[in-house]
């Protein structure tokens, strides 16, 4: 039986509100340290949050008194969950691994560290075992796990099938993001109301690169990127969770016809199913046959909000495939996603 006391680092931001929201009630885990910024710290968590999820703040945490994010504050749990700013995470995720603490991260970061795994547990759940290269600690007790930007999570699912089943060549995507990824207050409502912001700071880069470690291997004390190419254009666009991608995608060896390539999603088998994790989604890939699905507003909750949709595919005039997946952001996208990290983690005994 799994039972951990955990901290969550970032606690107040739009990301720590979903990590206390999705941990109420959690099997295995029970968040007793809550961290924030000296403009946080010292206050009860019910005050220094300026609560945005829909359900109630949870009574558990309420009263916790918000820590600032150093190692000795964090003493007495096992690991942490980081939703911290990445301008912070750098320093603070590494002073947290040096003294020892386990750092489940969202932030960006480690993300390219050769060391740190970049981690969805469907797709490269082998990944995990950079941890035992990791230095940060002289006894190896304290590493770096993270996962993926917001995009690359239904990317890099909706990919891995296709790969498994035709090997990928190149794609061109275009992400249509939700307010939620740029986090409370976010984009200026004048901008977003009505309309559509052709540029999100960064996020094509990691868009761009992140999926080509995510399906890479393991060599040695690193992981080898695959070499294929992807062309990306990140727009933010007035919906509120769900983070909807249009791909278009050349492959090495095409389907015969559309059957096959849907076979390639509906066939895919979950390599994580066996540990029945408690956020892993019973059926980690939906493909959707009508043309209008999936949509963000009906679809980003679906089971739990940790399934990836699929629809719209097709075969291509200039590529081989075009389809849009799509995840709810800041859940499958970030805490869900950490979660889960954390659940797989446990499972194969990281934590001791
Ligand atoms: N929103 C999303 O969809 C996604 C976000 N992410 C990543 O998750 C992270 C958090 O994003 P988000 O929740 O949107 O951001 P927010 O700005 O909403 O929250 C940032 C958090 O960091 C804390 N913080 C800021 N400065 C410091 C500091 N000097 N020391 C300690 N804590 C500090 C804040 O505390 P305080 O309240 O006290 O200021 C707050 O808890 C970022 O790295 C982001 O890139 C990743 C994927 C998706
Ligand atoms: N940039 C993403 C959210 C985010 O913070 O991503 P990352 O974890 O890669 O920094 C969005 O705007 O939707």
């Amino acid at each position: 039986m799994h039972s951990y006391q955990i901290g969550v680092l970032g606690a107040t931001g739009a990301v720590g509100q979903k990590f206390i929201r999705l941990l109420e009630d959690h099997p295995w885990f029970t968040a007793t340290k809550l961290g924030a910024s000296k403009r946080s710290a010292g206050k009860k968590y019910k005050h220094a949050v300026h609560w945005v999820e829909k359900t109630e703040l949870p009574a558990e945490v309420a009263d916790i008194e918000v820590s600032e994010c150093q190692s000795a504050e964090f003493q007495d749990v096992d690991f942490v969950f980081s939703g911290l700013d990445s301008s912070v995470a750098g320093d603070i995720e590494k002073e947290f691994a040096e003294a020892g603490i386990p750092v489940i991260s969202n932030a960006k970061n480690y993300r390219m560290h050769d060391q740190v795994p970049l981690l969805v547990p469907e797709v490269n759940p082998e990944h995990a075992e950079l941890i035992k290269k990791q230095t940060f600690s002289s006894d190896g007790s304290g590493w770096i796990v993270t996962n993926p930007n917001c995009v690359s999570v239904p990317l890099s699912m909706s990919l891995k099938p296709l790969d498994d089943a035709f090997g990928i060549d190149s794609l061109v995507v275009t992400s249509m993001q939700s307010v939620s990824g740029a986090g409370y207050p976010g984009v200026p409502s004048l901008d977003i109301v009505a309309n559509v912001v052709p540029y999100i700071g960064g996020e094509e880069d990691k868009v761009e690169t992140e999926s080509t470690k995510l399906l890479g291997q393991v060599k040695g004390d690193t992981t080898e990127f695959r070499d294929f190419t992807i062309q990306a254009t990140a727009v933010r666009v007035p919906t509120i969770e769900g983070h909807l991608l249009s791909v278009a995608i050349k492959l090495k060896n095409p389907p015969a016809d559309i059957e096959e390539a849907r076979e390639a999603f509906t066939d895919w088998d979950n390599p994580i199913a066996d540990l029945d994790l408690p956020s892993s989604p019973k059926q980690p890939i939906r493909l959707y046959e009508e043309n209008r699905y999936p949509q963000p507003r009906l679809h980003a909750d679906r089971e739990g909000g940790m399934q990836t949709a699929i629809g719209r595919l097709r075969k291509g005039n200039l590529m081989d495939l075009g389809y849009v997946t799509m995840a709810h952001n800041t859940i499958r996208g970030a805490a869900g996603g950490a979660i889960l990290n954390a659940e797989l983690l446990a499972a194969k005994g990281y934590f001791g």
